[in-house]
């Protein structure tokens, strides 16, 4: 269980995730304006493990899904609508007045902003391919090494297309216990603090659409995805 406290929301002057912009333009004539954000692109991939007939999922806690929660307990307290986008920095009080779990029993738990993902990544490193990428992040996140020519393209979509349209490519890797070579969990020096999950064939679908379970649209789309292209070779032995 995560420990999440000394909540403290500050204005974002400079990232390297992402860049905020306001576009003008016109469209048929008609002067228009869209504000947006630059992001990196990203890679997802559907990890299947043969040998233990599961699914491989990462679980992590999210501070923009948290923040969301937060912010929503923030209006309960207060009486208020959840605000307009910027307020929550408005709204938020040094940490040791309002951004302590101890001190404020009535903050979300950290549970609030932990979801299942696929293993996924950015494609922040110009000189790899989208599979080489992919197959760094199955290595670090979830600790199977599988060649990149392994690494079969689902698709690609656009995530976000109101403020980021950046492109998400999609990846399934289908991996052995012979493959794994470590605990994954991701880079500790990048802060990252993945736990991977197993989701045995057979409960997948109702995993998807459990709305208690908070998870992207990646694992959903892609369960579908399997089972609609790869059930057939496991029916055997899964009774799905
Ligand atoms: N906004 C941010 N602020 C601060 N640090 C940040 C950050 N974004 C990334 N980082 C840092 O970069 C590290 C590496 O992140 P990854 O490349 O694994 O992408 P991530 O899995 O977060 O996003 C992948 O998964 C999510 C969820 O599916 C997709 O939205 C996304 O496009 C995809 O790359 C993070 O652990 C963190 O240290
Ligand atoms: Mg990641």
């Amino acid at each position: 269980m995560e420990q999440i406290n000394n909540i403290q929301v500050v204005p974002c002057t400079s990232s390297n995730y992402l860049k905020p912009f306001r576009v003008h333009y016109s469209q048929n004539g008609t002067m228009k304006s869209w504000d947006f954000m630059r992001t990196h692109d990203s890679v997802s991939v559907l990890i299947f493990n043969t040998t233990l007939h599961c699914f491989i999922l990462v679980k992590q806690f999210r501070p923009a899904v948290y923040m969301c929660e937060w912010e929503k307990s923030q209006a309960e307290e207060t009486g208020s609508e959840v605000g307009e986008v910027g307020e929550v920095g408005e709204a938020a009080a040094p940490p040791e007045e309002k951004g302590d779990a101890e001190n404020h029993p009535q903050l979300p738990p950290a549970s609030a902003g932990v979801t299942y993902e696929l293993c996924a990544g950015l494609v922040d490193k110009p000189h790899l391919s989208l599979e080489e990428i992919a197959r760094q992040e199955v290595l670090e996140e979830c600790g199977y090494d599988v060649p990149a020519s392994k690494l079969r393209r689902i698709t690609s979509y656009r995530s976000g297309v109101g403020v980021t349209g950046a492109k998400q490519t999609m990846f399934y890797a289908e991996v052995s216990d012979e493959n794994r070579v470590g605990e994954g969990g991701g880079e500790p020096q990048e802060g990252e603090l993945i736990e991977v999950v197993k989701v045995p064939l057979h409960e997948a679908m109702n995993f998807a659409y459990d709305e208690n379970i908070p998870k992207t649209m990646g694992v959903i789309f892609s369960f579908i995805w399997f089972h609609s292209n790869m059930l057939s070779k496991y029916k055997i032995s899964t009774n799905v």
